[in-house]
């Protein structure tokens, strides 16, 4: 596997058809990924992810963050996970937006609308270009971890009970030469994250207990398993630990599609991965019942999931 900067690379700029031998091969790149790494970077083709919607994306995030803070208040939410969340005093550094059902028709318009009651055309429509690949992108990923595991079957059902949220961040460059923490260490709560960063920061634990660094490439998303996913594939991917680190001058912004289970949606290993050699490690469990433990435990979710999952043995 081609790993640059300690975490999988993965080109996936050639044309792709499904069942053919560049696909069955990327689908066990993409597996041993998941299985080992739990995060992966991917490689775009040029007309998939030009260089000018990432440019628009940039430009359009510091109009967005430099709106005042009782605009960008609007698009609070009683949640964390869906709104505007301020720097707060346990992460100075870190704002983030909520885009939360990404791919309903009216949810980039509605997003912009609140923003600029005069309308912004032009970001509405590069955030829905932009969350349109990220999310198509999601699909294949998802759909080839499936296929390789055996259980294709399930994925039109997984896709029909997900829900997609975007979130946009921005990271302060920190007050001092000392680097600070952006974004505590954490696990991502839903089945697959795609993300897209500008400036380096990023780190993610390994399995054998190192902080290594996701780079930014050029052209190209990171992709991270997330702990629903963990459970749903009875303990067969990997969900790693992140975090980001500041250093430098430069305010650093990210964003990502967060595909997760609907609340409502029931986490049950399909029984094709359970058997003699893996045997059921988490009773089946309600999205909504996995966010109810997760807001409380926002502010230190070092390990969060690992409580969650020793109530939820088998
Ligand atoms: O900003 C980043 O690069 C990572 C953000 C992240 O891990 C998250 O929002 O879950
Ligand atoms: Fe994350």
């Amino acid at each position: 596997m081609d790993v640059k900067s300690g975490i999988p690379c993965l080109d996936f700029s050639k044309t792709l058809e499904e069942g053919n031998e560049g696909w069955v091969n990327l689908c066990v790149k993409v597996r041993e990924a998941c299985e080992q790494y739990g995060c992966f970077h991917v490689i775009m083709a040029n007309n998939k992810l030009p260089r000018k919607l990432c440019d628009d994306m940039s430009m359009g995030l510091k109009d967005l963050f430099d709106l005042p803070h009782e605009t960008k208040q609007k698009n609070s939410h009683p949640d964390f996970y869906y709104g505007y969340q301020g720097k707060y005093e346990a992460l100075p550094l870190y704002e983030t937006f909520g885009i939360p059902n990404v791919s309903a028709p009216d949810a980039t318009q509605a997003f912009t609308d609140l923003l600029w009651p005069n309308g912004n055309s032009h970001f509405c429509q590069t955030l829905t270009c932009m969350s349109k690949t990220m999310v198509e992108l999601e699909h294949i990923i998802r759909k080839m971890v499936f296929e390789s595991f055996g259980v294709g079957k399930y994925y039109d059902s997984s896709i029909e009970e997900s829900q997609n949220i975007m979130r946009v961040m921005k990271y302060e460059a920190p007050p001092s030469k000392e680097p600070a923490i952006g974004l505590h260490t954490h696990t991502d709560i839903g089945i697959l994250t795609v993300l897209h960063q500008d400036l380096p920061g990023l780190e993610v634990l390994s399995k054998e207990g190192s902080w290594l660094e996701v780079v930014p490439q050029e052209g190209a998303l990171t992709i991270f398993v997330g702990e629903a996913l963990r459970a749903w594939s009875n303990g067969r991917v990997y969900a790693a630990k992140h975090r980001v680190m500041m250093s430098g001058e430069k305010d650093r912004y990210s964003y990502g599609l967060f595909a997760s289970p609907k609340e409502e949606a029931v986490i049950q290993a399909p029984r094709e991965l359970v058997d003699k050699e893996h045997r059921l490690l988490f009773r089946p469990f309600t999205h909504a019942d996995f966010i109810r433990f997760y807001f409380p435990n926002i502010h230190d979710l070092d390990g969060v999931f690992d409580k969650f999952f020793r109530e939820a043995l088998v």
